[in-house]
C-alpha cells in the first residue's frame, strides 16, 4: 500500500516546501487540480526537477482529449495523470494508449460517478492502472466520503490498482487502510496539520505496515 500527498492550495514555491519537509515519507506527490488551474503544468515540471526520485502525478481529471492531454503532461515530467471516470469511454481509450508510449500510468478518479461498481468493472477492461473512488471537497462538505465505494470496487477491479481520496485523515486512516486499497491519497489530512511531517510520518507507519 503506498502513501499519495495531494497538493492542492499551495503555490509551486509552497508545494516545494511542504514536499522537502515530508517527501522521505510519500510514494508520490500529486500537483493539485487547483495548482494547475492556476500554474499550469509548469507546476509538474518545476516539482519533477526538484524532486525526480519521487513519482509525480497530474491531477489534471481529464474529460476530453485524452490523449493529447496526457501527452503535455508526460512531457512536464508526470508519471501518473488523472482522468474522469465520467468521460467517455474513447478518452480513457486514447489517455491509455498515450500514457502506454511513454511508460506513464492512468489513474481513473470515479468522481461524481452513480454507478460506482459498474463504472469501475468498465473502466477496468480499458486498462487503466488505478481505479480511485473520490469524495470532493463539495461532497466532503456535505459530509460524504468514500469509505463504501471503496469496498464497492475491490469486488470488481481485476487488473487496476485501486485508490481512495477525499478528506482522509489520521482518525480516519485505520478504516481505509483495512479495505485494503493500493493507494491512499491525502491532502488536508498532512497539509492542514501544524506538524506536517509527524503527520505523513505517522500516515506512512500506518500505510506501510498494511
Ligand atoms: O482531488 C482533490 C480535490 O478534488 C481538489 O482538487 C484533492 O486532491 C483530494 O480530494 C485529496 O485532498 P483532501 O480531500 O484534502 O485529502
Amino acid at each position: 500500500m503506498k502513501l499519495q500527498l495531494a497538493l492542492d492550495l499551495v503555490d509551486i514555491a509552497g508545494a516545494k516546501e511542504i514536499v522537502s519537509e515530508v517527501a522521505e515519507f510519500i510514494d508520490v506527490v500529486e500537483i493539485g487540480t487547483p495548482i494547475v488551474i492556476n500554474e499550469g503544468l509548469h507546476a509538474v515540471k518545476a516539482i519533477k526537477d526538484a524532486f525526480p526520485t519521487l513519482t509525480v502525478l497530474a491531477d489534471l481529471k481529464i474529460m476530453d482529449a485524452g490523449g493529447y492531454e496526457v501527452m503535455k503532461a508526460a512531457e512536464a515530467g508526470a508519471d501518473i495523470v488523472t482522468v474522469l471516470g465520467v468521460s467517455d469511454d474513447s478518452t480513457i481509450k486514447g489517455a491509455v494508449e498515450e500514457a502506454k508510449k511513454s511508460g506513464r500510468e492512468i489513474l481513473v478518479d470515479l468522481i461524481n460517478v452513480k454507478d460506482i461498481a459498474g463504472r469501475a468493472a468498465e473502466v477496468d477492461a480499458l486498462g487503466v492502472d488505478y481505479v480511485c473512488v473520490h469524495s470532493g471537497y463539495d461532497h466532503q462538505a456535505e459530509g460524504k466520503n468514500s469509505f463504501a465505494d471503496l469496498q464497492a470496487i475491490k469486488g470488481v477491479v481485476k487488473q487496476a490498482k485501486t485508490a481512495i481520496a477525499g478528506g482522509i485523515k489520521l482518525s480516519t486512516l485505520p478504516e481505509v487502510i483495512a479495505a485494503g486499497p493500493d493507494l491512499v491519497i491525502v491532502g488536508g489530512g498532512i497539509t492542514g496539520e501544524s506538524d506536517q511531517r509527524s503527520a505523513a510520518a505517522e500516515m506512512k507507519r500506518l500505510v506501510s505496515q498494511a
